[in-house]
């Protein structure tokens, strides 16, 4: 299927009020769409806030910890990706740019362990190729009105007044601001009235190692009357997701696919749920796939002029982690 097929067949159920689930990778090559009903379970497991097709329980809960051995892409060759990255912004192309990596993970539990053992708003298990625990809403839409809730602002919760640091910080102000904006002009194309309803609020996110804090923001804004049958439009005009990409969009996507060099497939693509009545959806971070008989997790961060290589390097490596139960 391809998108322009996708955004008219999801037009057409969500007129019908047909519940389906979705599925678009960043390059919007490979886009997904099934009616719930026929989501195989032996392929495809979703948990989206409660909206799952996993059995209540589990025939087999595994339990214990998780072992994740990281090996992280070299510092320097880092370095060269993030100079890439940086010699665009200092030249104007961009103000915006979310640098993505791949780092090796060993781990002695399955994907579908991993999907049972793993809390998070966002679950996915795609065909044993690769497995999303995020914690990143992309859009919901209930009620005539879109929202959306750009992250952007990290921080290790242990360190000494984080949450103080983190809200106070000037440049993380700035990165926060830069991408609620981006979100703005984005949900401003498909919605009226668009105004960012909730201003950097901090959610905490539990890793096997330590906590994270998070800083989003909620962005809302009026739909019109006929948008259910339009939903596939407006889902599609979104594509990608600013969040993960950045801003200008078009010439910052030229520049992700020139630095980063391998497509990023399903990673920091979307996947949702539609009931017949409301969609949500989540932005597919926080993501591990297997690639013959190895693993490798996909993490990034946005890059801005005040970034830095060493600390960006620092956030991917932390951003390799699954959230336990
Ligand atoms: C691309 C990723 O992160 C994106 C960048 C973030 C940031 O810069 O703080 C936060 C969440 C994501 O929108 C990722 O975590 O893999």
């Amino acid at each position: 299927m391809n998108i322009t097929t996708f955004a008219a067949t999801m037009n057409q159920w969500g007129q019908e009020k047909v519940p389906f689930l979705f599925v678009v990778d960043f390059e919007m090559q490979q886009p997904l769409l099934l009616r719930l009903k026929d989501v195989d379970a032996s392929k495809l497991l979703y948990r989206i806030q409660g909206i799952t097709n996993t059995p209540q329980a589990p025939l087999i809960t595994p339990t214990g910890s998780v072992t994740l051995e990281k090996i992280p892409l070299p510092q320097q060759e880092y370095q060269r990706k993030f100079d890439a990255v940086y010699a665009h912004l200092a030249y104007g192309d961009s103000f915006l740019t979310n640098l993505t990596v791949k780092t090796e993970v060993k781990t002695d539990r399955s994907l579908r362990d991993l999907f049972h053992l793993s809390r998070a708003r966002y679950k996915l298990l795609f065909d044993n190729r690769f497995l999303v625990f995020s914690p990143e809403i992309f859009v919901q839409i209930k009620d005539k009105k879109i929202y959306s809730f750009p992250m952007k602002g990290t921080m290790d919760a242990s360190l000494p007044q984080a949450r103080e640091r983190l809200l106070a910080d000037p440049k993380e102000i700035a990165e926060h601001v830069t991408i609620v904006d981006l979100i703005r002009n984005d949900l401003s194309q498909v919605a009226s009235g668009v105004h960012v309803s909730r201003f950097r609020y901090i959610e905490e996110i539990q890793t096997a190692s330590k906590t994270l804090l998070q800083v989003s923001s909620e962005v809302v804004g009026d739909l019109e009357e006929d948008y259910a049958a339009r939903i596939g439009d407006i889902l599609v005009r979104l594509l990608p997701p600013g969040s993960v990409s950045g801003a200008p969009k078009p010439k910052t996507l030229e520049i992700i696919r020139d630095v980063e060099q391998e497509q990023r497939g399903y990673y920091t693509g979307v996947f949702g749920v539609f009931d017949g009545e409301r969609l949500d959806s989540g932005v597919m971070i926080r993501f591990i796939e297997k690639q013959g008989d190895r693993y490798f997790y996909r993490s990034g961060g946005g890059i801005t002029t005040q970034s830095t290589a060493a600390s960006e390097y620092q956030e991917v490596i932390d951003k390799v982690y699954v959230p336990l139960t």
